[in-house]
């Protein structure tokens, strides 16, 4: 596979990274382009990739292209670029949030080869959580040789079109979410004395270990809650202290915006 990335923002150089790794491909097989000649070849040699003077050289070399760019920009790249993508029979991997397969292939064309894929930021640790599905053309092959590349940094579920918003929301934007939550309560460590390094890094072992044993527990979140919970103890008071300020709720709150923003990006 010669895969090449449009666009080496965040997302790309971390699944670029990510792949690298674990060695699922050589570095002379991934090509990259960027919004300049001078950026790509920067990128390029950090990563110790290749670059591609433009987004058509890109879809010339690569049999698989990774459209991450974004959402604004990819529907003016794949308008300037669906011919060539249809004449080499590339298969398009679109990571934009807001774009529907539909969407992808009015501007390709109805012959465009497409999946598409949510992954989120984990991607250059290894532990994405990606969601994937491929449009008529794509034969299991195809999508499970993608599920692969996916695999390779972290985990892959195959869901419905129909189910990307409420995934992106869970998993693709979470991690922002996350690092809010971490970076609250490292703030009341540093409130209460600890520097703010150590409360950090206690943060995120703590909400690590947590999210470790709700894989790995047969009990639900609940469940756990209730053993943290000693009666009359800190921990409750704690926890009626948060869902008195509607913690629960303003977490919904936050995932359902997210969806509402990726319904408006569709148009
Ligand atoms: N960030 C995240 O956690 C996630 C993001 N996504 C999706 O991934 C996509 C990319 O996001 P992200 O990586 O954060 O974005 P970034 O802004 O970090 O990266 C965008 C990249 O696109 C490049 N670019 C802009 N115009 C062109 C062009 N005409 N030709 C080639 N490259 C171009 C930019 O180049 P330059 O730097 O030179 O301007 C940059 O390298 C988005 O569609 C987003 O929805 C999906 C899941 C998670
Ligand atoms: O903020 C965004 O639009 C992208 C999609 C998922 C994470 N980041």
């Amino acid at each position: 596979m010669k895969l090449g990335f449009i666009g080496a923002g965040n997302m790309a150089t971390a699944i670029i990274k990510g792949l690298l790794a674990k060695n699922f491909l050589p570095a002379t097989d991934i090509y990259i382009t960027t919004s300049s000649s001078e950026h790509t070849e920067t990128v390029a040699k950090n990563l110790g990739i290749q670059s591609a003077h433009s987004n058509a050289d890109l879809i010339e070399i690569a049999d698989t292209v990774i459209i991450a760019v974004k959402p604004h920009i990819a529907p003016i790249i794949l308008n300037e670029q669906r011919e060539l993508l249809t004449k080499r029979k590339s298969v398009l991997i679109s990571i934009a949030s807001g774009l529907t397969l539909e969407n992808l292939a009015e501007l390709t064309s109805s012959e465009q080869k497409i999946v598409k894929v949510m992954p989120n930021m984990n991607v250059s640790i290894g532990q994405s959580v990606s969601a994937i599905c491929g449009n008529q053309l794509i034969t299991k092959e195809e999508l499970d040789l993608v599920a692969a590349l996916f695999n390779v940094v972290g985990s892959t579920y195959e869901i419905a079109e129909k189910d990307f918003r409420n995934f992106t929301a869970l998993a693709g934007c979470s991690p922002a979410f996350t690092y809010l939550y971490i970076d609250a309560m490292s703030r009341a460590g540093v409130k209460n004395g600890l520097p703010k390094a150590m409360a950090t890094k206690i943060a995120a072992e703590a909400v690590k270990g947590s999210a470790q044993m709700v894989l790995d527990s047969e009990d639900t979140p609940w469940d756990l809650i209730d053993k943290v919970c000693s009666p009359g103890g800190t921990t409750i008071a704690g926890l009626v202290a948060l869902e008195e300020e509607h913690f629960m709720a303003t977490v919904i709150k936050g995932l359902e915006a997210t969806i509402k923003r990726d319904q408006e990006l569709e148009g």
